[in-house]
């Protein structure tokens, strides 16, 4: 029934979101400012949050966890308990005109319920959090260091100690834009003074990314989110590391790389790290630092738009396709059932290196990405 009806309003996305937040704002205009000032990025993922919420409905594990997740981010909204009781209501109106054909008291009692439900998952998760960690921190930024036209390295200092894993992201907000939030992998390993590294690339039309580039410096405050991801150190492998980064993804790998090395457990570390053109390589001189630091972690740059490179060409997917055949992978040939991979980065060039490793004979199980969560 949630499906039919669902698909109604499906192919009127648009219209339907529309009607929804008119009746939402109609019905308590106190509500609008709980949303950013332009909607369209809030209506795609509200879309979005119900389109996986109602084909879930089969699979109620994967459903708890996802309605957690979105449970928990909501508190950085300032979302309480009674805002679900009205959004509640202007779903249930949206609903009654645009699956009007299909619907019936029996149908509106079973969204009601299924509404009430995930509501319940996603409030519980928030009052569970909300014991522990705050929903937001305030944090200054303490250096601004602008690496390319479009790319900026920022040391953020937060108020309050921010407990994070390695290889997870925070979410952010600038002054510029309120209420809108965008996640940023971190790209250190946690140090003692509790600062945060992030690697911030302006997208054309990105709001946070060209405010994060552009329109902040030293002494200025953002808002983070907690902690969140699950691209983790597997705490119990001593395996070798194949890390591997497109872009702005070595944020979160190069935070792996320095807590790998600091363990202390010597790991053989292979970090490719896939950029368009040398100029695109923004991190290469710390990274050089950590490899003559630490000998067994080599840095590999693959560039894919400068055929006159003289290291390797391509995309990270190229050069592991290649393998086969050639010398490895400086000094790694074969054994690739035995290693851990972290891959990071735009999300095909993600796609293209897991399906490679996979090819390579690596158990998809030691292939960790961030994909299903860059896909929320
Ligand atoms: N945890 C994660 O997975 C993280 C992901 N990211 C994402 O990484 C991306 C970084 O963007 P930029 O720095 O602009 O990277 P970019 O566009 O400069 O590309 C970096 C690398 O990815 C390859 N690449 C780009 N598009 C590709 C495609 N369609 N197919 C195959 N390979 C492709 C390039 O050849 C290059 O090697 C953003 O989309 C960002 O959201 C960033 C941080 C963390």
């Amino acid at each position: 029934m949630l499906k039919e009806s669902f698909t109604r309003l499906e192919t009127r996305s648009d219209k339907a979101i529309g009607y929804f937040y008119g009746r939402l704002f109609t019905a308590d205009p106190r509500l609008r400012a709980l949303f950013p000032i332009a909607l369209d990025a809030q209506r795609d993922r509200f879309f979005h949050a119900l389109t996986r919420i109602v084909w879930s409905q089969d699979n109620p594990e994967e459903l708890a966890a996802y309605l957690a997740r979105l449970g928990r981010a909501h508190r950085r909204y300032g979302v309480t308990a009674e805002h679900y009781t009205a959004i509640e209501h202007a779903l249930i109106a949206t609903l009654r005109v645009y699956a009007r054909d299909v619907w019936s008291p029996g149908v509106e009692e079973t969204w009601v319920e299924a509404y009430r439900s995930a509501a319940a998952t996603m409030i519980e998760a928030a009052e569970r959090d909300a014991d522990g960690a705050p929903p937001w921190w305030a944090a200054e930024v303490v250096e601004h260091d602008r690496r390319a036209d479009d790319l900026a390295v920022l040391t953020l200092s937060p108020e309050r100690p921010l407990p994070f894993a390695p290889g997870q992201y925070v979410t952010v907000q600038t002054s510029r834009w309120p209420r809108v939030w965008r996640p940023y992998s971190i790209a250190n390993a946690p140090r003692s003074d509790g600062r945060l590294r992030l690697h911030v690339r302006a997208r054309p039309g990105g709001w946070v990314s060209g405010a994060l580039v552009r329109g902040t410096g030293p002494g200025d405050t953002v808002l983070l989110g907690p902690a969140a991801g699950t691209m983790t150190l597997d705490p119990d492998s001593g395996r070798d590391l194949l890390l591997v980064a497109g872009g702005t993804g070595l944020a979160p790998v190069k935070a792996l790389a320095e807590q790998a090395v600091a363990a202390g457990r010597r790991r053989d570390v292979r970090l490719l790290v896939g950029a368009r053109t040398e100029r695109d390589l923004y991190d290469l001189a710390d990274l050089r630092l950590l490899e003559a630091a630490y000998p067994w972690v080599r840095v590999l740059p693959v560039l894919s738009d400068d055929p006159d490179f003289g290291g390797l060409r391509g995309t990270p997917a190229d050069v592991l396709s290649g393998l086969d055949g050639l010398d490895g992978l400086d000094g790694w040939d074969g054994g690739w059932d035995d290693r851990d991979a972290y891959v990071a980065g735009p999300v095909p060039m993600v796609r293209g290196t897991v399906a490679a490793l996979q090819r390579l004979g690596m158990p998809l199980e030691r292939i960790h990405h961030d994909l299903l969560r860059a896909e929320e």
